[in-house]
């Protein structure tokens, strides 16, 4: 199922923060977000997970416009994981995991076999299994973004989105999330802030400055050295990486910056 962001623009306290953003998520590829802080990239995603309405323009979800479904109808096609995922309860992780379910469920009704089945493989490919009967206020901050992960995807949904999913976790499970989220085959919207991994892991990044879309395509063509001059500051240097061939970027700051002088 593929996702459009059709000129959307969202106001905030007086002030438009996302403005005609047009992008579109093709299905099952991987889309990148990426952009300086408070460029709008968190607000953005919050209209695709509907914590937010947009001002004007439009979310599509397989052409359909997100604002005219019911929310649980949404909710079983989009899975968020966000700034905001983290409970205060204080759930097992099974439990917690669990709950990506509910969408799907009605009242009470139990967890199938084949529920409970696709909740354990979920735990097993985030390496959170052996925490299952572990509170998830007792986590690290890695663990629990796996365990957040893993609740993710028993909503089996089709489009998955996440607001920078890297968060507290160690180099080797980056990679393993992103390289999860390719296999997946899902649609995904991404916001990262490691550009590099953003190159290694998105078939094709937009970038956000203030509010607007500046540039979208494949990492190649959007990673250039003039680019994040003007977007985020920085002189770049552009390697292939030595077994991938994906872009991988040096950075330092220019010249009048070095020393804050
Ligand atoms: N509820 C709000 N009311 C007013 N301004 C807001 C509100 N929420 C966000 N903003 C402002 O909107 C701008 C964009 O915020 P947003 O969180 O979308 O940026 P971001 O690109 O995700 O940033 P970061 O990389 O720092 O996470 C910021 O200047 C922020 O202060």
């Amino acid at each position: 199922m593929d996702l459009r962001l059709d000129e959307l623009s969202v106001d905030l306290g007086g002030a438009r923060i996302v403005r005609e953003l047009t992008l579109d998520v093709p299905e099952g590829q991987v889309v990148g977000l990426v952009g300086p802080n408070g460029s709008g990239k968190s607000t953005a995603l919050r209209c695709v997970y509907r914590a937010l309405g947009p001002s004007a323009g439009r979310v599509l979800l397989g052409g359909e416009e997100l604002s005219a479904m019911s929310l649980r109808h949404s909710a079983q096609r989009v899975a968020a994981l966000t700034q905001e995922s983290g409970t205060d309860l204080d759930f097992t992780v099974e439990e917690l995991v669990a709950l990506g379910r509910a969408p799907h469920l009605r009242g009470n009704q139990p967890l199938s076999a084949r529920e409970r089945d696709l909740c354990r493989d979920s735990m097993e490919l985030l390496d959170v299994a052996h925490l299952a009967g572990r509170g998830v206020l007792e986590l690290s901050g890695g663990e629990r973004q796996r365990v957040l992960v893993a609740r993710a995807l028993v909503q089996e949904p089709r489009v998955l989105v996440l607001d920078e999913p890297t968060n507290h976790l160690d180099v080797r499970h980056q990679l393993e999330l992103l390289s999860l989220l390719r296999a997946a085959g899902v649609t995904v919207l991404v916001v990262l802030h490691d550009l590099n991994l953003a190159a290694s892991a998105c078939d094709l990044i937009g970038v956000l400055s203030e509010g607007a879309l500046v540039d979208a395509g494949s990492p190649k063509e959007v990673l250039t050295p003039a680019l994040l001059r003007e977007v985020f500051g920085v002189e770049a240097s552009v390697v292939p990486h030595p077994l991938t061939g994906d872009p991988q970027l040096l950075y330092q700051l220019p010249p009048a910056r070095k020393g804050l002088r």
